[in-house]
């Protein structure tokens, strides 16, 4: 057995060139404030974290998390690492309770839990990368001869601009299409055209036999998205995603009751978290992402909580740790899908990290038997776009 020896954690600052935010691009949480000031700023990822477990038999298995990277960091440093140092990562879960339990006043949700998420990936990977076997099979092996992808970009733009991305898009058979919505209740009556107009362009071109995801990041509130769902009826969405503030579950309850599915939970943390979503029949897809929930390991239980209740569960971005997950549960039917883009909100930027994420190919993608772990190792192609902060 060997004992895990060392925890490195490093963050990416990319430096590189980056598309410019334009405006109306995706509403979100920020758009209640009088000052609009830069409409991305609330979600633009331009730093990542990596985080690489040692044992001592020199075998490094390699998490990763995207919110708050210098927090996260700092939590990793302080706390997280001396609690699995010296330990076998095998015994993950009493790991992962010992990580949640001891900082429990803090750390449950939020910086704490996304801490937590990085280093229980990475002990995946090692277990994976242990064992010689891929991170899926040793979560149940493979329910899917490949995983089905649906496209996730389409941000609000205009509306030729809209459709020639869609267009574009379509030439890979996507198995469906996300595209957010870039106004919301203070764009008034005249937002709202602007949005049914984009919605009936994407609509036009990727047509009726494919699903169509609707994102608002948040950007809306409760009585706006009464007043949208029943507009929206016609272009039959396979869901609307995060209509209100995470936090904001009554809300989502009453959304939910709707023909229109509501999605949600990519910024809910952990399996207490998606139990009170789940009471409340508040979303009726579950979009954790397994990098901010609390790792592989909460995303599990997480899984088994979803399927009892028939909430089909499809993470929120297209990276390894979702994949996998999605490859071994049989209520996880679609992955979503970052293009490969130059760096724009950041949703892209692993690609410039990493090497190994499969690519998508005729709206299918698929995880190879024979690599051990997640399948993905950090690249040094684009270092010199990052300034990497150790
Ligand atoms: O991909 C999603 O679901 C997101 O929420 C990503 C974010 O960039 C907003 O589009
Ligand atoms: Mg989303």
């Amino acid at each position: 057995m060997s004992k895990i020896k060392s925890v490195r954690t490093r963050v990416w600052n990319w430096k590189g060139k980056t598309v410019p935010p334009t405006g109306n691009f995706c509403a979100n949480a920020s758009d209640a404030l009088y000052d609009r000031g830069d409409a991305m700023h609330s979600f633009r990822f331009h730093q990542w974290l990596t985080c690489e477990i040692e044992t001592e038999d020199g075998t490094i298995g390699i998490g990763n998390a995207a919110l708050a990277p210098n927090l996260v960091k700092a939590a990793i440093d302080e706390y997280y690492a001396p609690m699995v140092i010296g330990e076998d990562p095998f015994d993950y879960a009493y790991l992962w309770e010992k990580m949640y339990r001891r900082t429990h006043a803090w750390g449950r949700k939020g910086i704490g839990m996304t801490a937590i998420s990085a280093v229980d990936i990475a002990i995946w990977d090692l277990m994976g990368k242990l064992t010689g076997k891929p991170v899926f099979k040793l979560l149940g092996g493979r329910t899917k001869e490949k995983i089905p992808v649906y496209y996730s970009k389409l941000y609000a733009a205009s509306v030729e601009e809209m459709q020639a991305e869609a267009e574009e898009a379509m030439k890979n058979g996507y198995q469906g299409y996300k595209t957010r919505f870039g106004y919301g209740p203070k764009d008034g009556m005249k937002g709202m055209r602007e949005n049914l107009k984009r919605v009936e362009a994407v609509r036009e071109v990727v047509g009726y036999d494919v699903d169509l995801m609707l994102e608002c990041y948040m950007g809306w509130n409760l009585d706006y998205t009464k007043r949208m769902l029943p507009k929206l009826e016609k272009y039959e969405p396979r869901w609307l995603e995060e209509p209100v503030i995470a936090d904001d579950i009554h809300g989502y309850a009453e959304l939910n009751k709707g023909p229109i599915p509501i999605s949600g939970g990519e910024h809910e943390f952990s399996l207490m978290g998606f139990r009170q979503l789940l009471d409340a029949k508040a979303v009726s897809v579950i979009q954790y992402d397994t990098n901010r929930v609390g790792g592989i390991t909460a995303a599990q239980k997480i899984n088994a909580l979803a399927e009892a209740h028939q909430v089909p569960v499809i993470p929120h971005a297209g990276q390894m740790h979702n994949y996998h997950l999605t490859m071994a549960n049989v209520n996880c039917p679609i992955s979503e899908y970052f293009p490969v883009f130059d760096v724009e909100v950041g949703n892209e930027l692993f690609y410039y990290i990493f090497e190994g994420d499969p690519d998508a190919v005729d709206g299918f993608l698929d995880l190879d038997d024979n690599k051990p772990g997640l399948g993905i190792e950090i690249s040094d192609k684009y270092i010199s776009e990052f300034e990497v902060t150790e």
